[in-house]
Protein backbone atom coordinates (compact mmCIF):
# COMPACT_ATOMS: atom_id res chain seq x y z
CA UNK A 1 0.00 0.00 0.00
CA UNK A 2 1.01 3.40 -0.80
CA UNK A 3 -0.30 6.24 0.83
CA UNK A 4 -0.62 9.82 -0.75
CA UNK A 5 -2.51 13.12 -0.79
CA UNK A 6 -3.98 15.41 -3.41
CA UNK A 7 -2.22 17.97 -3.28
CA UNK A 8 -5.20 19.86 -5.69
CA UNK A 9 -8.33 18.65 -7.16
CA UNK A 10 -8.26 15.59 -9.98
CA UNK A 11 -10.64 14.87 -12.21
CA UNK A 12 -9.82 11.39 -14.25
CA UNK A 13 -10.34 11.67 -17.86
CA UNK A 14 -13.27 10.94 -19.30
CA UNK A 15 -14.96 11.16 -16.15
CA UNK A 16 -17.09 12.96 -13.56
CA UNK A 17 -15.03 11.47 -11.08
CA UNK A 18 -12.74 14.13 -8.76
CA UNK A 19 -10.57 13.49 -5.75
CA UNK A 20 -10.36 16.87 -4.49
CA UNK A 21 -7.88 18.44 -2.65
CA UNK A 22 -6.16 17.32 0.83
CA UNK A 23 -7.82 13.93 0.38
CA UNK A 24 -5.71 11.21 2.22
CA UNK A 25 -5.27 8.28 -0.63
CA UNK A 26 -3.98 4.53 -0.42
CA UNK A 27 -2.83 3.13 -3.18
CA UNK A 28 -3.70 -0.94 -3.34
CA UNK A 29 -0.20 -1.75 -4.86
CA UNK A 30 -0.92 -5.68 -4.51
CA UNK A 31 -4.25 -5.61 -6.14
CA UNK A 32 -2.59 -3.58 -9.15
CA UNK A 33 0.16 -5.93 -9.47
CA UNK A 34 -2.31 -9.17 -9.08
CA UNK A 35 -5.04 -7.68 -11.24
CA UNK A 36 -5.60 -9.98 -14.02
CA UNK A 37 -6.64 -7.67 -16.49
CA UNK A 38 -3.41 -6.10 -16.49
CA UNK A 39 -1.21 -9.07 -15.46
CA UNK A 40 -3.20 -12.84 -17.14
CA UNK A 41 -3.14 -15.22 -14.67
CA UNK A 42 -0.88 -13.02 -11.46
CA UNK A 43 0.81 -15.87 -9.62
CA UNK A 44 2.29 -17.34 -12.72
CA UNK A 45 5.95 -16.93 -12.62
CA UNK A 46 6.26 -15.12 -15.93
CA UNK A 47 9.64 -13.36 -16.54
CA UNK A 48 8.74 -12.45 -19.83
CA UNK A 49 5.86 -10.15 -18.08
CA UNK A 50 8.93 -7.67 -17.72
CA UNK A 51 10.31 -7.67 -21.00
CA UNK A 52 11.18 -4.11 -22.86
CA UNK A 53 8.16 -4.37 -24.86
CA UNK A 54 5.25 -5.92 -22.48
CA UNK A 55 6.30 -3.46 -20.22
CA UNK A 56 5.77 -0.36 -22.48
CA UNK A 57 2.78 -2.07 -23.48
CA UNK A 58 1.07 -1.39 -20.05
CA UNK A 59 0.11 1.92 -17.67
CA UNK A 60 3.38 3.14 -16.52
CA UNK A 61 1.77 2.68 -12.74
CA UNK A 62 1.17 -0.99 -13.41
CA UNK A 63 4.08 -2.26 -11.66
CA UNK A 64 4.89 0.24 -8.49
CA UNK A 65 6.99 -2.30 -5.91
CA UNK A 66 9.28 0.74 -5.38
CA UNK A 67 6.81 3.25 -5.48
CA UNK A 68 7.08 6.36 -8.37
CA UNK A 69 7.22 10.17 -7.98
CA UNK A 70 9.72 12.08 -6.02
CA UNK A 71 9.45 10.16 -3.23
CA UNK A 72 9.86 6.67 -4.52
CA UNK A 73 12.61 4.34 -3.13
CA UNK A 74 15.83 5.49 -3.33
CA UNK A 75 17.60 2.21 -2.64
CA UNK A 76 15.85 1.13 -6.11
CA UNK A 77 19.06 0.81 -7.74
CA UNK A 78 21.42 -0.97 -5.27
CA UNK A 79 17.91 -3.22 -4.11
CA UNK A 80 18.00 -4.83 -7.67
CA UNK A 81 21.75 -5.39 -8.02
CA UNK A 82 21.79 -7.12 -4.73
CA UNK A 83 18.90 -9.15 -5.89
CA UNK A 84 20.66 -9.75 -8.75
CA UNK A 85 23.92 -10.58 -7.38
CA UNK A 86 22.93 -12.71 -4.37
CA UNK A 87 20.36 -14.42 -7.28
CA UNK A 88 23.18 -15.12 -9.16
CA UNK A 89 25.13 -16.52 -6.64
CA UNK A 90 22.75 -18.96 -4.88
CA UNK A 91 21.51 -20.34 -8.71
CA UNK A 92 25.10 -20.22 -9.74
CA UNK A 93 26.90 -22.70 -6.49
CA UNK A 94 23.61 -24.23 -5.33
CA UNK A 95 20.64 -26.44 -6.08
CA UNK A 96 17.51 -25.34 -4.95
CA UNK A 97 13.98 -27.60 -4.82
CA UNK A 98 11.34 -27.56 -2.46
CA UNK A 99 10.85 -29.50 0.28
CA UNK A 100 8.19 -31.22 2.91
CA UNK A 101 8.03 -28.11 4.31
CA UNK A 102 7.23 -25.65 1.26
CA UNK A 103 4.00 -24.44 1.07
CA UNK A 104 2.26 -24.74 -1.98
CA UNK A 105 0.45 -22.91 -3.28
CA UNK A 106 1.91 -19.86 -0.89
CA UNK A 107 -0.75 -18.23 1.18
CA UNK A 108 -0.77 -14.51 2.10
CA UNK A 109 -0.93 -13.65 5.85
CA UNK A 110 -3.96 -11.06 6.28
CA UNK A 111 -3.11 -10.61 9.97
CA UNK A 112 -0.43 -8.56 9.19
CA UNK A 113 -0.18 -5.05 8.36
CA UNK A 114 2.98 -6.01 5.32
CA UNK A 115 2.92 -8.08 2.56
CA UNK A 116 4.08 -11.82 4.41
CA UNK A 117 3.78 -15.35 3.58
CA UNK A 118 1.88 -18.03 6.42
CA UNK A 119 4.21 -20.10 7.55
CA UNK A 120 7.15 -18.25 5.52
CA UNK A 121 9.30 -19.81 2.23
CA UNK A 122 11.03 -22.96 3.03
CA UNK A 123 13.60 -24.81 0.45
CA UNK A 124 16.10 -27.31 0.10
CA UNK A 125 19.45 -25.94 -0.60
CA UNK A 126 22.64 -28.17 -1.16
CA UNK A 127 25.87 -27.64 -3.10
CA UNK A 128 25.68 -28.46 -6.54
C1 LIG B 1 13.47 -5.13 -2.72
C2 LIG B 1 13.84 -4.11 -1.96
C3 LIG B 1 13.01 -2.85 -1.75
C4 LIG B 1 11.70 -2.60 -2.02
C5 LIG B 1 10.65 -3.53 -2.65
C6 LIG B 1 11.45 -1.22 -1.61
C7 LIG B 1 10.22 -0.59 -1.72
C8 LIG B 1 9.98 0.72 -1.33
C9 LIG B 1 8.72 1.40 -1.50
C10 LIG B 1 7.45 0.80 -2.11
C11 LIG B 1 8.86 2.65 -1.02
C12 LIG B 1 7.78 3.77 -0.99
C13 LIG B 1 7.89 4.54 -2.29
C14 LIG B 1 6.72 5.48 -2.58
O1 LIG B 1 5.97 5.86 -1.67
O2 LIG B 1 6.53 5.87 -3.79
C15 LIG B 1 10.23 2.78 -0.53
C16 LIG B 1 10.76 3.92 0.03
C17 LIG B 1 12.06 4.03 0.48
N1 LIG B 1 13.05 3.07 0.36
FE1 LIG B 1 12.86 1.23 -0.42
N2 LIG B 1 12.61 -0.69 -1.10
C18 LIG B 1 13.59 -1.65 -1.18
C19 LIG B 1 14.90 -1.50 -0.82
C20 LIG B 1 15.46 -0.36 -0.30
C21 LIG B 1 16.88 -0.20 0.03
C22 LIG B 1 17.93 -1.28 -0.21
C23 LIG B 1 17.02 1.05 0.54
C24 LIG B 1 18.24 1.76 1.04
C25 LIG B 1 19.46 1.34 0.80
C26 LIG B 1 15.70 1.67 0.53
C27 LIG B 1 15.43 2.94 0.98
C28 LIG B 1 14.21 3.57 0.92
C29 LIG B 1 13.94 4.92 1.43
C30 LIG B 1 14.95 5.83 2.15
C31 LIG B 1 12.60 5.21 1.14
C32 LIG B 1 11.84 6.49 1.47
C33 LIG B 1 11.98 7.45 0.30
C34 LIG B 1 11.23 8.77 0.56
O3 LIG B 1 10.27 8.79 1.35
O4 LIG B 1 11.60 9.78 -0.08
N3 LIG B 1 14.80 0.80 0.02
N4 LIG B 1 10.88 1.60 -0.75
Amino acid sequence: MLNRQALENYTFAGTKFTIPAGTKLAIPVYGIQTDPDIYPEPEKFDPERFEEDAVAARHPMSFLAFGDGPRNCVGTRFAHYQSKIGLATILGNYKVDVCEKTTIPFEIDKGVPFLTIKRGVHLKISKA
